[in-house]
């Protein structure tokens, strides 16, 4: 059934794609300048990772042995067994910042259906993809200061093919491309089940601060909205010294993402790579710096990387939850003291991701 939808979507796709022949000398003109924009679009992230790796980065060998915490999350649902859940939460925002998630509640076929959509996309010709991706997180100035400073810049090897979708509202169902034809009805499923997901962590999150459980939500203005990035990691004859995403860390209020059946996640844990082994159906969660900043530096924002493999392709679907605009972004009153000053000054999430980026690019 999963193959016979896929093959009418492919061929949906394909037959879009015969379409376009007749005005083909235009199209592959301009498939080739749309080409190379995202192209520079998405070197100039790429550049912006690698800015993160100047960070200074442990060469240490894997930490063998070390997992991350696996919560399951229908215990959030118990009023016996909430505490207990909210509580594992908590200790692995401190410890881990990165954690699994299982029986979240969203069905495999909503997950299925998704890597479909993405697997023919990511075949579609370079102008249909142009479209569909609605380009980089960056604010539109440090976009051209970017472009502008990379070409002073080293070029970095093409070990991955991003698609990035900024600024996503699965309820906003029009806005959601539709090309190739049947890619929208998944997406919308998806996202909005993530991003529940994400919205129910949220609330055991704050409740675990000993805030009411809409506290972090009403913060970050119920932001409806999410980022994701679509990466495939090709495969890489020297992969065990080859990264495919640079250290970095993610600077949203938390992430959710979705990892093919082969590693290449690694999180840094006193000073080592650990790495997040694929959990079949589980989701795999980390604290942005959002929520790094709301609480002081209590729930920590780590650092992560992808590797690639030798043998075989990796893909992942990162969900990125986000502030409105306006947001402050500021610690917890209650997590401040005059023995735990505030680590950074408070200000809207709009200036805190433009000096983010802006910093980086010093
Ligand atoms: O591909 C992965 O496992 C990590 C992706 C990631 O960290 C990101 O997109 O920020
Ligand atoms: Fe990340």
């Amino acid at each position: 059934m999963a193959q016979e939808q896929e093959l009418s979507v492919v061929e949906e796709a394909e037959h879009e794609s015969k379409a376009h022949d007749d005005d083909n000398a235009e199209l592959t003109r301009l498939g080739a300048e749309d080409d190379e924009k995202q192209q520079e679009e998405r070197s100039g992230f790429d550049a912006i990772r690698a800015a993160f790796s100047t960070v200074p980065v442990p060469a240490q060998p894997l930490k063998q042995g070390w997992e991350i915490p696996v919560i399951d999350l229908s215990l959030l649902h118990g009023s016996n067994s909430r505490r207990h859940a909210v509580d594992q939460i908590a200790k692995a925002c401190q410890e881990w910042g990165f954690f699994h998630v299982i029986n979240h509640g969203i069905q495999e076929k909503v997950i299925d259906d998704m890597w479909l959509a993405y697997d023919v996309l990511f075949r579609v010709p370079p102008h249909e993809r142009a479209k569909f991706d609605n380009g980089p997180f960056l604010p539109p100035d440090i976009m051209k200061i970017l472009s502008e400073k990379l070409h002073s810049m080293p070029k970095f090897g093409e070990s991955r093919d991003t698609i990035r979708f900024s600024k996503l509202n699965p309820d906003d169902e029009e806005a959601i491309p539709n090309t190739p034809h049947g890619f929208r009805e998944p997406a919308i499923v998806f996202y909005r089940a993530l991003r529940d997901v994400g919205f129910k962590l949220l609330e055991a999150i704050s409740e675990s601060l000993g805030m009411e459980s809409e506290y972090i939500r009403r913060a970050t203005g119920n932001n409806p909205c999410v980022n994701s990035s679509i990466h495939r990691y090709l495969p890489y004859h020297d992969a065990n010294n080859t990264m495919g995403l640079n250290p970095h860390q993610d600077i949203d209020t938390l992430t959710l993402l979705i990892q093919s059946d082969i590693a290449g996640l690694q999180v840094l844990k006193e000073d080592r790579w650990v790495e997040v082994r694929p959990l079949p159906g589980s989701l795999v969660v980390n604290v942005g710096e959002v929520i790094q900043a709301f609480t002081n530096n209590k729930y920590q924002s780590v650092m992560h990387r992808a590797m690639l493999n030798k043998e075989n392709l990796r893909s992942s679907i990162s969900c990125f939850l986000l502030p409105t605009p306006e947001s402050i972004i500021e610690p917890l009153p209650h997590l401040v003291s005059a023995e735990n000053p505030p680590l950074r000054a408070s200000c809207t999430w709009e200036t805190y991701y433009y000096n983010h980026y802006a910093s980086l690019l010093k």
